[in-house]
């Protein structure tokens, strides 16, 4: 391989040296941490990403963000081909270049080894697409990427900032030679404005638009959703809130904030709007929430979003006379209220699917059926549609042996499938498709809680010694170690009407979760506590 790009990177790494004794793994999220002890794993993400796009022969996406952590961290991680996220077997890859020390030459050493491996070469082409959020250290981090990746001779599209779904979105786009839709921001937004608006307008008797007010997080969420006012007039109202002029990104606001302590984010007034809503720091998650009549704060999470945009779906596949054809299914997690799965399964006749925790595994159980609609209790989710349904709903719509009827629900289908990101969660797309849903069903924030009644739940997190302690099996509903700890859960859970109780060790903090559900708070408080008991008694 070329000397002079050798040369190249070793002057990168003399730039950016990494701190000793450092260890960074690739997990659900990518490479996580502290933003100023992460120059260094940039290099190592610019060459991944360069390599990785050789191999595909499309371009790969970087995209810098740390989510809903606080405004000091970053991270970064990679987007493949199709929107998706990096492929498993190559985090073995991100984990091997992240553990080798600052000496180039055993990195370059095992970069050609790698390369033989995959059978590029370092002048083959490659295509690189950056963006970042709001974080003030990420402009310094993309240019880190950037250059890594020209060294492997990659060109760079730096999209600068974007929201984290709208980099999977245009990934997908420039991948699939505009099929899904065009990949620059304009691209997105006209895409998912247009199918709103076609969805409102196509139907008669929508219910008025009325105000959402919108938790941005104090992140990118809010200089985006500017744009969907501006482009939806008359159509959809967002007042938005913790829009980054005052507050700190995601300090007691955003998504995690009011799901992990259920209450409403400071810095919006709660008693001015019939209902709000709140995003994370890089807009891939949505909850919703309101104050009741009795002054109760009253949260929507992920469990509610696919009660909602299933019982839509397969209202319009029957009223187009094609719910007969097309195999629906919901994914959740064991995490999702089990009045939900109830609902899902006994009222509305959908299969539900459980799988562990991570939204790798609920995208790739989705795609199992012809319509997988799959979220996380947490807000984040989205909804896959087979090439083949969509093509029966273009067909239906387009039948003029039909009724009217028929090819209107038809085309509401095909208007709502636009509006979904289906590369990955988006809030701004799961916002519109919640909007459009409420306003062509003619259904109110309270109409749509009231669908089903929570079961009363909590959520404990249990310091111990070694989490790994705990294994499960059964999409981890069920511990198989230590032994005997799932009897004494199945022995306290069999005491409790409605009782379900789970532990799992968390894959992104150093605990266990507890979960427990129950018929009333104080039980399903007692059940959690009992749990937590005897975990930390059998993990001593
Ligand atoms: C109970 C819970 O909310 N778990 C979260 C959390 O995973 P844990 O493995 O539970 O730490 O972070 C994941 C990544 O953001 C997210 O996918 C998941 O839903
Ligand atoms: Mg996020």
């Amino acid at each position: 391989m070329s000397e002079a790009a050798k040369e190249k990177l070793a002057a990168l790494m003399r730039e950016h040296p990494k701190p000793t004794g450092i260890i960074l793994g690739y997990g659900t999220a990518g490479f996580r941490s502290r933003s100023d002890i992460l120059p260094w794993i940039m290099i190592r993400i610019g060459i991944l990403a360069a390599l990785r796009s050789k191999v595909k022969q499309a371009c790969i996406g970087t995209m810098i963000t740390a989510s809903h952590n606080p405004e000091h961290d970053n991270g970064v991680k990679l987007i493949d081909p199709h929107g998706e996220m990096l492929d498993q077997s190559w985090e073995v890859f991100a984990n091997n270049l992240s553990s080798l020390d600052d000496d180039v030459n055993k990195l370059w050493k095992y970069l050609e080894t790698l390369m033989a491996q995959l059978n590029v070469q370092l002048h083959d082409n490659a295509m690189i697409a950056i963006a970042y959020d709001t974080r003030q250290s990420s402009p310094l981090l993309a240019s880190i990427v950037q250059r890594a990746a020209e060294i492997f001779y990659a060109n760079v599209m730096n999209f600068e900032l974007l929201t984290t779904p709208q980099l999977h979105y245009a990934v997908r786009c420039y991948n699939d030679d505009g099929l899904y839709g065009h990949y620059t921001e304009a691209g997105y937004f006209t895409k998912l404005c247009t199918a709103f608006q076609n969805l409102i307008e196509m139907t008669p008797n929508t219910k008025p638009c009325e105000t959402l007010a919108v938790d941005a997080a104090n992140g990118i969420g809010a200089h985006k959703l500017t744009y969907v006012n501006q482009q939806l007039p008359g159509l959809l109202h967002l007042e938005i809130f913790n829009d980054g002029t005052r507050g700190h990104l995601n300090e007691k606001c955003g998504a995690d904030y009011v799901k992990l302590y259920q209450k409403a984010p400071e810095g919006l007034p709660l008693t001015n709007y019939s209902k709000y809503c709140s995003i994370d720091g890089d807009a891939d998650r949505l909850v919703y929430f309101f104050m009741d009549q009795n002054h109760q704060f009253r949260m929507l999470d992920g469990d509610r979003f696919s009660v909602l945009f299933v019982a839509f779906i397969a209202k319009k596949l029957q009223e187009a006379k094609l719910l007969d054809q097309v195999q629906i299914g919901v994914i959740q997690t064991a995490y999702a209220n089990g009045s939900s799965t109830d609902y899902i399964i006994n009222i509305l006749k959908v299969p539900v699917a459980c799988v562990p925790t991570g939204v790798k595994h609920l995208h790739h159980k989705a795609l199992d059926y012809d319509i997988g609609i799959y979220f996380e209790a947490n807000g984040h989710g989205t909804i896959l549609f087979s090439d083949n349904v969509k093509n029966k709903i273009k067909a239906a719509a387009e039948d003029a042996n039909r009724t009217e009827a028929e090819r209107l629900a038809a085309n509401q289908l095909r208007a709502f499938i636009d509006i979904i990101n289906e590369t990955v969660g988006d809030a701004i797309a799961d916002l519109l498709a919640t909007e459009a849903i409420l306003s062509v069903l003619n259904l109110s924030i309270e109409g749509w809680l009231n669908l089903y009644t929570d079961l009363p739940q909590r959520q404990l997190k249990v310091p111990v010694k070694d989490r790994t302690m705990i294994q499960t099996t059964d999409a981890e509903r069920r511990c198989v170690a230590p032994v005997h700890l799932q009897d004494c859960i199945d022995e306290l859970v069999s005491k409790y009407p409605s009782g379900r109780s789970f532990v799992r060790p968390s894959g992104t903090e150093d605990i266990v979760r507890v979960y427990a559900e129950a018929a009333t708070q104080e039980q399903a408080d007692q059940l959690a506590d009992a749990v937590r008991k005897i975990v930390e008694d059998m993990t001593k």
